[in-house]
Order: C-alpha cells, then sequence, then structure tokens
C-alpha cells in the first residue's frame, strides 16, 4: 500500500499544528483533511474513511477523546493518535485506555511525526492483510444439507465448537472434512485467531521441522530469512492437521513432542516458544487399522481424537445430492457469468441413484463442467458422463472394502434393482416378478434406495 493510499485526518484548533501536519504528511504523499472542532470532524468522518485520525485532547467544542467512539464505529481500523501537551498526558493515556492508538506530546517534532506514522501505517497493513485472509477463510463455509446425518453432524459441530476439544473428524476423501473443521473454528471462541491448515500428507520428513517451528536466518542452508513455523502462526487459533494418518513415524514422534509439552523453538534458535493452539485433524483412513499395523502412534491417536467426528459419504445423504448439486450449479453459473441452469428430473434421478466415490468434491466438479459446457437453459441427462448411469466411478471399478455385511447387501440390492429398473423400463409389476419380491416390498426399497420416480 502506497502512501497516496492512506487518507488522514488531522482534527486541531491550532492552525500551526494543522498546518504543520497537513504540510510534512503531503510531502510524504499522503492524503490530508483538515478540521478544526468536533462537529465538522463528524461530517468529514461521515463523508470519508480515515486510516489515521490525529486528534487534538481538547477541541472548542468538547474533549477529543468525545470523538473516540464515534470514529471507531465508522471503521474499526482506524488509529487515532491524540495529540496533547505536557500537562494534558493523563487525558493522552485515557484515550489509549478507550481506543486510541499512540499520542504525540506537543512541541511536535518532524521525527515524532514520521516514528508514529510509519508504526501506525505498518499496523494497518496487517490489519488489512488480517481481514482479507479471514474474509478468504470465511467465505466458503457454509454446510449445505438438511438429511438427517447431516442434520447431526451440525449439531455435534456446534457442541463441540464452544469447548476447546481436540477433534478428529473421519470421513472418505472429498466429504467435506476440511469445511468441518473450519466450520468449527469459526463458530468457537478462537474465530478472531487464525485458522492454519497443514497437509501432512504432502510435507516431506525433513521439511516438518521447518514447516511447524519456523526457524532464523542462516538455521540451514537456504534459510535466508528468519520464518515463522505453523505453529507460532496458530497461536491462539486452530491448527488443522489434514491426512494426519500420512505422516511418517518420526514426524509423528516429533509432533507428539511439541503438542505434550505445549513449547518449542525455532530452528537455529534456543529461544523457548510457547503457544495456544487447538488441534483438529482428520483422515480417510480406519484409524484402529492404522494403529494396529504399526502406521500410527496409539499415543499420538489418543491425543488428536479427543472426540471423533464422522462425516458421512455422499451416497448416504439422499435428497442432499440434489441440494448440494443445484448449490455448485448456481454457485457455478455466478462465477461463470452464465445464466441460471436448471436441471432436469431425470438427471436428478441419476444424481440420486450414482454411488459418489469422490463425495462431494466429484459433484462439485461435475456440476462445474456442466455449467460451463451446458447448450440450453436445462441440464439433461444427455449431458451426463455415461459413467453416472452405471452406478460406477470414472475410473470404471468398483473397490472393495471390508464393510458391515448389511451395508454390502444393501448396495448390492440397490444396484440389482437399479439395473431391473432400467431393463423392465421401470415396468414395476415385472421388476417385482424378476427379482421375486412382492410388490410393496418393490416400493418400500425404492423409497430406502432413493430410486422413486
Ligand atoms: N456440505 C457441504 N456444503 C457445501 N460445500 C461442501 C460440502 N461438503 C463439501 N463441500 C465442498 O466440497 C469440496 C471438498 O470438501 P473438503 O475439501 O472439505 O473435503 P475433505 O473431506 O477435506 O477432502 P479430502 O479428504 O480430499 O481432504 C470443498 O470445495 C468444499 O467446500
Amino acid at each position: 500500500m502506497e502512501n497516496q493510499n492512506f487518507s488522514i485526518l488531522v482534527v486541531d484548533d491550532e492552525k500551526n499544528i494543522t498546518d504543520l501536519l497537513k504540510d510534512i504528511l503531503e510531502d510524504e504523499g499522503f492524503n490530508v483533511d483538515v478540521a478544526f472542532d468536533i462537529s465538522s470532524a463528524k461530517e468529514k468522518i461521515k463523508e470519508k474513511d480515515f486510516d489515521i485520525v490525529f486528534l487534538d485532547v481538547w477541541l472548542p467544542d468538547g474533549e477529543g477523546t468525545d470523538l473516540i467512539p464515534f470514529i471507531r464505529e465508522n471503521n474499526e481500523i482506524t488509529k487515532i493518535i491524540m495529540i496533547s501537551g505536557h500537562a494534558n498526558i493523563p487525558i493522552a493515556v485515557k484515550a489509549l485506555k478507550e481506543g486510541a492508538y499512540d499520542f504525540l506530546e506537543k512541541p511536535i517534532s518532524t521525527e515524532s511525526i514520521f516514528a508514529v506514522i510509519e508504526k501506525a501505517t505498518k499496523e494497518i497493513k496487517k490489519d488489512l492483510e488480517y481481514i482479507f485472509l479471514k474474509q478468504q477463510q470465511t467465505k466458503d463455509i457454509e454446510i449445505i444439507g438438511n438429511s438427517p446425518p447431516m442434520q447431526e453432524l451440525k449439531k455435534q459441530i456446534e457442541r463441540v465448537a464452544k469447548t476447546n476439544a481436540w477433534i478428529m473428524i473421519f470421513g472418505e476423501n472429498g466429504t467435506g472434512k476440511e469445511l468441518v473443521a473450519k466450520s468449527i473454528h469459526f463458530l468457537s471462541d478462537r474465530a478472531n485467531k487464525p485458522f492454519v491448515d497443514i497437509n501432512c500428507a504432502a510435507l516431506p520428513d525433513d521439511l516438518i521441522e521447518a514447516e511447524l517451528f519456523g526457524y532464523e536466518k542462516g538455521a540451514f542452508t537456504g534459510a535466508v530469512s528468519r520464518k515463522p513455523g505453523k505453529l507460532e502462526i496458530a497461536d491462539g487459533g486452530t491448527l488443522f492437521l489434514d491426512e494426519v494418518t500420512d505422516m511418517s513415524l518420526s514426524a509423528q514422534a516429533k509432533l507428539l513432542r511439541v503438542l505434550e509439552e505445549k513449547e518449542f523453538t525455532r530452528l537455529g534458535s534456543n529461544q523457548k516458544i510457547r503457544v495456544d493452539i487447538r488441534v483438529i485433524s482428520a483422515t480417510n483412513k480406519d484409524l484402529d487399522k492404522e494403529i494396529e499395523e504399526g502406521r500410527f502412534r496409539q499415543d499420538l491417536a489418543f491425543r488428536l481424537a479427543v472426540i471423533p467426528i464422522h462425516v458421512p459419504p455422499l451416497r448416504e445423504r439422499g435428497q442432499d445430492i440434489i441440494l448440494l448439486a443445484e448449490y455448485f450449479l448456481k454457485k457455478s453459473c455466478i462465477e461463470n457469468k452464465i445464466e441460471p441452469l436448471r436441471l432436469s428430473d431425470d438427471v436428478k434421478k441419476a444424481l440420486l441413484r450414482y454411488d459418489w466415490p469422490g463425495n462431494v468434491r466429484e459433484l462439485k466438479n461435475l456440476m462445474e463442467r456442466l455449467c460451463i459446457f451446458a447448450s440450453g437453459e436445462e441440464i439433461t441427462v444427455e449431458d451426463l458422463p455415461p459413467y453416472i448411469f452405471k452406478g460406477k466411478s470414472p475410473s470404471g471399478r468398483k473397490k472393495i472394502e471390508i464393510k458391515p455385511l448389511k451395508k454390502v447387501r444393501e448396495e448390492a440390492e440397490k444396484e440389482v434393482i437399479q439395473l431391473a429398473l432400467e431393463k423392465y423400463g421401470r415396468n414395476l409389476k415385472e421388476v417385482a416378478k424378476v427379482l421375486d419380491i412382492d410388490l410393496s416390498s418393490l416400493y418400500r426399497k425404492l423409497k430406502q434406495y432413493n430410486l422413486e420416480e
């Protein structure tokens, strides 16, 4: 941010002071306005957003501090710098307590103006970066879905958000684990502090310490400047360890040590740093199996998974599939400046029947593609890729995994019924006959598997 982008208001009834500040600050390229009393200052503040306000302690129509709440209401990051004679220092100190940023003592020297302005502009740049980051982070945390498992998940999120407990989120790829982690963070008391995420799967073993703890300049070849670690950046906030079970055993040992001791040192430094962080981790693996087979430390698992949260796969969320599809379609149309598109009824049925091995991420990507390539106002079955109708993933192969037999039976039943429906053109009597069940059981199963017309 260049100086000309900063707006400064000088509020003082002594013309020699307003002239001095205006001259010096304008020479430095700042944008400067002047007011001689509280009421004209208020008018100016209503019209324009000021980054910095120089404010005299005494003004003809009241105390300068009276203006502080008004400035705060208009812009919470404005830096207020009180101007005070030596006798009024106690008032300036009181102003600091009420939200002023600093004060200048009369007679004002050029050096003191430069010093205070440099400090304030640096702070504003930091505030703006933080606000930008926060907006980026909060923008995408709406969790769409009303199905019973999602209602239960949302309740759980609200319950745990208010606690400080460490959480491990379980779920297949693309189910929304990161979204759940962010939503817990932004509902918690830590919401105004950073949410810092680390993808443990992508972190090479020799970089983990530098990434977590940071380093001092010259700590190792390539450390050209000092860099804070993710633990330090997350101080006061939440650290999200994505794909935590993909960490190597030696990295797990290092992480465990810090989590137990709650302090660490930057590489190349002896100074201990203490942090206050909440850890949320996530995995798409079966944690018990990872422990049993020696790939994940049990002591670390105990620490991280104080509260387990399970995010259901998309295929178990019924009508949420349509809600999400319409949501992503609308979003893509807006982002790509395309007229709104609808899904035909047959498309909805096909989406409900498909098993979504890539979960919400797969649905989101499909909707983005459909939005860009759609030929009319309505998306029809002809627009869908063929694998959607086969109930198979794009790779064409179904993954076999160990799961409760009840689930295996249900999935197999769904597939056979789907096939029969396609083959007999939804002649339900015929379908019931070939499946050797009565019509009422067939209706029940169609409902259970979302296969109704
Ligand atoms: N219920 C939901 N409502 C809205 N968007 C969602 C929902 N669930 C997931 N998404 C979106 O789907 C995408 C994938 O979600 P996310 O990255 O949170 O999944 P994940 O389980 O962490 O994936 P991975 O296991 O690959 O790390 C993201 O763009 C996310 O915003």
